[in-house]
């Protein structure tokens, strides 16, 4: 706060009367102002701002309205007394860090829409779920899979019968080696495309083939010796966009070849399963590579690194190529590199003619076979397989095809499963940061058993500083203790006011122990203490908050995700770095805050849940301006609900007024910001980062997501910042001066500043990462981009 001029905003000092008609009550004059604040006057608004004429409001969703049932924690309610002296309280404008600031309200000021009607929302006709495995006769066995890996299946993995996917792909994956016959598939080993919805088994349907058909290589018969020489190297790699799923695929693998030996059969277990991925010790992996590592499961860029430069790594005898999530690891960034790995292993792989005896080649394909999954897959099909295949089988949940291209007629819809739950909330920006925290609350509230339940949330955000600044935000935001230091703080102002104030607040929020220390969220921050993974969120109710991003260290990422994964109840707060392909275990509901800038993340995000034929529901968020987005979403057959502002922020009180405890919260989470200058930073960070990932949705979808429809000044306000932008925007360049005097400062180091270009490839390619405001917008230009595609 240091930097900028105290804000002067208009507080309305009306009491919000039920407002039917809308979300919002006008703006009134203050009539309370008092030295040394001075009121800007607002200007007379003519019609409501936002209004949601009570004909037009959509209650298509399930979602409970504002019933003594549906009311979250008790100590939400509140006596009309203390709402009054709320009011009261509120009105009153003090001193932050020493400027002047005056509450504004969230519920005036906002722009006017229409909610959908109930009527162009087309319901899903088939909620069966669609990614389940098969409820006839199907099984593994019947597919021709080794007897013993089934075994291993059901007992490791608790995998019984197999998912339609799978019974479309595993008997063309498995090629000469397969012992059932269909005519309809290929005897041959060809390429193959899987395209399957989100929590299908895709990875056990490309995984379960190649094991197979290396147990059925180290089986040693009367006729046939088997082979159990793990000096062969690598004979399949499989590639993964970020390191949790590569982590996530190994540990699949390991427990699929651990095949147990039968009786009667000899087996030479030989199947050494290994990972090459960035953040983890180089020379460890070389070491490993060194004594033979069977299947490797890598990212790009630490892929490339040991293909160029670790000589004892020998992909002489590489029999299959996987690329998972293949369309995200054709994206921008991802191709340069994927490029030059292919060429790199078609310089060295040999089909070593000791493999190819007439009773051994069945088991080993004769030349690589190149394997692509995804939920996603569609036009990009085409440009892979310039890169990488030929003429591949296209295998779908609905059919297989031969030939590249036929592919389209197969995959012009993206598909989400069936019973996946989705929705929308037209949310207008002052209102976004006070509605997420209402719905996370909703969560973990039983709206019909009145009484708390643990839940799985992820909320998807746009950068990493946002997450950061969410993190902090619902970590320490809401303990007694901030209040307490603010308290001090506010020393110059009203002392009987504040505290009335803050019990006010304390009722309302919760608050129901006396937190001494603030717990580290920063590794950096103090070395002694160590940091738990995650945060206790008071402002929520006690709930564990994690995070996920591409800029925390690897053990960090690693222990946040597992600690979420294996909990029975939290949140996660997340960039697109958790969207791909991650499988946690029952998570309940996924909220996309801010949009995915491109519609192939919608449908990985949601995928997140209603896994593997379970039930799960989605939220999206948009502002009003951003409300054609739901055409582009029908155009791909995919229908979310309209759940109204209204029906989210209800659920803070039994009362029909939601206003006061929305504005309460909202003020709560204000005065954690501005109390403390670090918090401020975070916030004008998470806000710029944020702005900046915006400017980066797709040209096809520009017109509805530009920068210049945001109201900078509501947007702010999302991140709890009561200043304009303009004030930031200073800020900013204030900062940026500081740090350019000390660079010539004599002595200093010249701090090398990251050439942009390289942070922009490394942001999007390996995390996904949109990370601080400084780092994004000189990538190439779109001109580039399609320049560089044609060459
Ligand atoms: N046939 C099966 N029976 C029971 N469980 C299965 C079966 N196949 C896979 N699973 C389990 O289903 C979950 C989801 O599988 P997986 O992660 O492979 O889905 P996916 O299709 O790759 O999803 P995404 O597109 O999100 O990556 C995993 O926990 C996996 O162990």
């Amino acid at each position: 706060m240091a930097d900028d001029d105290g804000l002067l905003i208009n507080f309305s000092n009306r009491k919000p009367a039920a407002n039917k008609q809308g979300l919002a009550f006008r703006k009134k004059k203050s009539t309370t102002s008092t030295s040394p604040v001075v009121s800007k006057q607002a200007p007379v608004i003519k019609k409501p701002v936002v209004s949601t004429p009570v004909t037009n409001i959509t209650t298509t969703s399930t979602t409970t309205t504002a019933t003594s049932e549906s009311v979250i924690p008790s100590n939400f309610n509140q006596s009309s007394n203390q709402l009054e002296q709320h009011q009261q309280e509120a009105t009153s404008q003090k001193l932050v860090q020493g400027k002047s600031q005056v509450l504004s309200s969230i519920f005036t000021s906002n722009p006017y829409f229409r909610q959908p009607l109930a009527k162009n929302i087309k319901k899903k006709i088939n909620d069966i779920p669609s990614n389940a495995p098969m409820a006839d006769n199907t099984t593994f066995t019947g597919l021709g899979i080794d007897p013993d890996l089934c075994t291993c299946l059901n007992s490791k993995l608790g995998v019984q019968v197999p998912t339609n996917v799978q019974r479309k792909a595993i008997p063309t994956l498995l090629g000469p080696s397969r012992t059932v016959r269909d005519a309809t598939i290929p005897d041959h080993d060809v390429d193959v495309v899987v395209q399957a919805e989100t929590g299908s088994g895709k990875t056990l349907t490309y995984l379960i083939p190649v094991v197979n058909r290396l147990v059925a290589a180290s089986t040693v018969t009367d006729d046939y010796s088997g082979f159990g020489d793990r000096t062969i190297g690598t004979v399949a790699i499989i590639l993964t966009p970020t390191r949790e799923l590569a982590q996530q695929v190994l540990q699949v693998l390991q427990k699929l070849v651990n095949v147990p030996r039968s009786q009667d059969i000899k087996r030479l277990h030989w199947i050494v399963p290994g990972l090459l991925i960035g953040g983890e010790n180089k020379n460890k992996e070389k070491a490993r590579l060194r004594k033979g590592v069977n299947i490797l499961v890598s990212t790009p860029g630490r892929l490339l690194d040991h293909l160029e430069n670790t000589k004892s790594f020998d992909v002489r005898q590489l029999r299959w190529l996987i690329l998972d999530e293949a369309d995200r690891l054709l994206d921008l960034g991802f191709e340069e590199t994927l490029t030059k790995i292919i060429k790199l292993l078609n310089e060295r792989t040999i089909a070593d003619v000791k493999y190819q005896t007439s009773l051994s080649q069945k088991f080993w394909p004769a030349k690589r076979q190149n394997v692509l999954c995804s939920a996603t897959l569609r036009d990009d099909v085409k440009h892979l397989a310039g890169v990488a295949l030929d003429r591949p089988v296209f295998v779908s949940g609905n059919a297989i095809k031969e030939g590249i291209d036929d592919v389209e007629d197969h995959v012009e819809k993206y598909s989400t499963p069936n019973q996946l739950k989705q929705t929308y909330t037209i949310t207008p920006a002052k209102l976004r940061l006070v509605t997420l925290t209402a719905m996370i609350r909703s969560c973990f509230w039983d709206a019909q058993r009145r009484k708390p339940k643990n839940s799985k949330v992820i909320v998807f955000l746009s950068c990493c500083d946002s997450v950061d600044f969410h993190y902090t935000l619902f970590g320490h935001a809401g303990s007694q203790d901030d209040d307490e230091e603010e308290n001090d703080d506010d020393g110059e102002g009203n002392d009987d006011e504040n505290d009335t104030m803050h019990k006010a607040l304390d009722k309302i929020m919760g608050n129901k122990k006396k937190v001494t220390k603030k717990q580290t969220i920063d590794e950096d921050d103090d070395d002694k203490k160590i940091d738990p993974g995650y945060l206790t969120s008071e402002l929520l109710n006690d709930v564990p908050v994690y995070r996920l991003h591409g800029d925390m260290d690897q053990k960090s990422r690693t222990r946040s995700y597992n600690l979420f994964s294996q909990s029975s109840s939290g949140v996660l707060l997340c960039t697109d770095v958790a969207a791909r392909g991650l499988d946690m275990p029952n998570v309940d509901r996924i909220i996309q805050y801010d949009p995915p800038t491109d519609l192939k993340d919608y449908v990985h995000r949601v995928g997140r849940t209603a896994r593997l034929g379970k039930a799960g529901s989605a939220s999206l968020f948009l502002l009003p301006s951003e409300m054609e987005y739901i055409d582009i979403l029908k155009a791909q057959d995919l229908f979310p609900e309209s759940v109204t502002v209204e029906n989210v922020l209800s659920t803070l009180t039994t009362k029909q007024d939601y206003h006061t405890p929305a504005q309460i919260l909202q003020n709560k989470m204000e005065q954690f910001i501005l109390k403390d200058e670090d918090n401020v930073m975070l916030a004008r960070k998470a806000y710029w980062s944020s702005m900046r990932a915006y400017a980066t949705h797709g040209s096809a979808e520009k017109h509805i997501f530009h920068v210049r429809k945001l109201h900078l000044g509501h947007m702010a306000k999302s991140f709890g910042l009561r200043e304009a932008p303009s004030n930031i925007q200073v800020a900013s360049k204030a900062k940026k001066k500081k740090v350019a005097r000390q660079e010539r400062m004599p002595g200093n180091k010249a701090i090398k500043k990251a050439n942009p270009m390289k942070k922009r490839t490394y942001d999007h390619a390996s995390e996904f990462a949109i990370t601080s405001a400084d780092s994004l917008p000189t990538g190439p230009t779109t001109r580039q981009k399609k320049k560089k595609r044609k060459s």
